[in-house]
């Protein structure tokens, strides 16, 4: 079977699929967190691997950069190969003062000044919220591991370049703890097709403060965001009460 955007044979996908934006983030992640990788889409370079992590079938696929992207992909990982759980595992950009560079951000809502949830709830006001037992269990995985976290709202931006600057000013004083670009798009996709959803984000840059990681730690660093996300979804696995 295909979909306009995978050539993947049905099954190829496990039940759960980590999205970072960037494919080759995809790729290392799979190359150093699971076992008996497999490479199974190739369609426009939005590469996706099927491996095993602590003996449990797990994927990762890129979602690429923005909500149009991102939601292409997770409509048809949903529909078309019955994907349950998608983790988005991304960077994103702080506002706050008491948000750092490097920390570690769960995305239990997010804000966005996308129109696709709109689109797709009647022009009402869609809560784009995560999967509450998703987040219980990354939450208490970090804190099993004593790695901080912050949870709590992100904001899901159209335009990366925002000619908008006094927004971030606005957004620091709703508590906006990151800014990225896929958040607010994943939690719509999964609500409105069946399937959980959650964010973590580690910082990369500060908006305000003008502090930014370089590209490559982009690509290859964030293992505490990974560790936590990873043991979260074991803790999930364990807990039926969800299903
Ligand atoms: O690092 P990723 O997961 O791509 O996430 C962030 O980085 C990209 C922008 O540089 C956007 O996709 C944004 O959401
Ligand atoms: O979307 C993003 C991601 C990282 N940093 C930002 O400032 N914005």
């Amino acid at each position: 079977m295909s979909t306009p955007h995978i050539d993947a044979p049905a099954g190829a996908f496990a039940d759960t699929v980590l999205m970072p934006g960037d494919p080759l983030r995809a790729q290392f992640i799979a190359e150093t967190f699971l076992e008996d990788v497999e490479c199974v889409n190739r369609v426009r370079n939005m590469l996706g691997f099927t491996g095993t992590y602590r003996g449990r079938r797990l994927s990762v696929m890129g979602s690429g950069m923005g909500i149009p992207s991102l939601s292409i992909y997770a409509k048809e990982l949903i529909t078309d190969y019955g994907v349950k759980r998608l983790v988005r595992v991304g960077s994103c950009g702080a506002v706050r003062d008491d948000v750092a560079v490097n920390d570690i951000v769960v995305g239990m809502g997010a804000c966005t000044d996308s129109g696709v949830n709109r689109a797709r709830f009647k022009g009402h006001d869609f809560a784009a919220i995560a999967d509450y037992a998703l987040t219980r269990h990354t939450v208490d995985a970090a804190s099993a591991r004593g790695t901080p976290v912050k949870v709590g709202n992100l904001f899901s931006a159209d335009l990366f370049y925002s000619p908008d600057e006094a927004m971030f000013e606005v957004m620091k004083r709703h508590g906006v703890l990151g800014v990225e670009m896929e958040a607010a798009g994943l939690y719509g996709v999964c609500a409105e097709f069946g399937a959980r959803a959650l964010t973590v984000c580690t910082v990369s840059d500060h908006i305000l403060k003008g502090e930014a990681l370089d590209a490559q730690t982009r690509q290859t660093g964030f293992h505490d965001m990974m560790a936590i996300t990873l043991e979260g979804l074991l803790r999930d696995d364990e807990d039926t009460s969800h299903d």
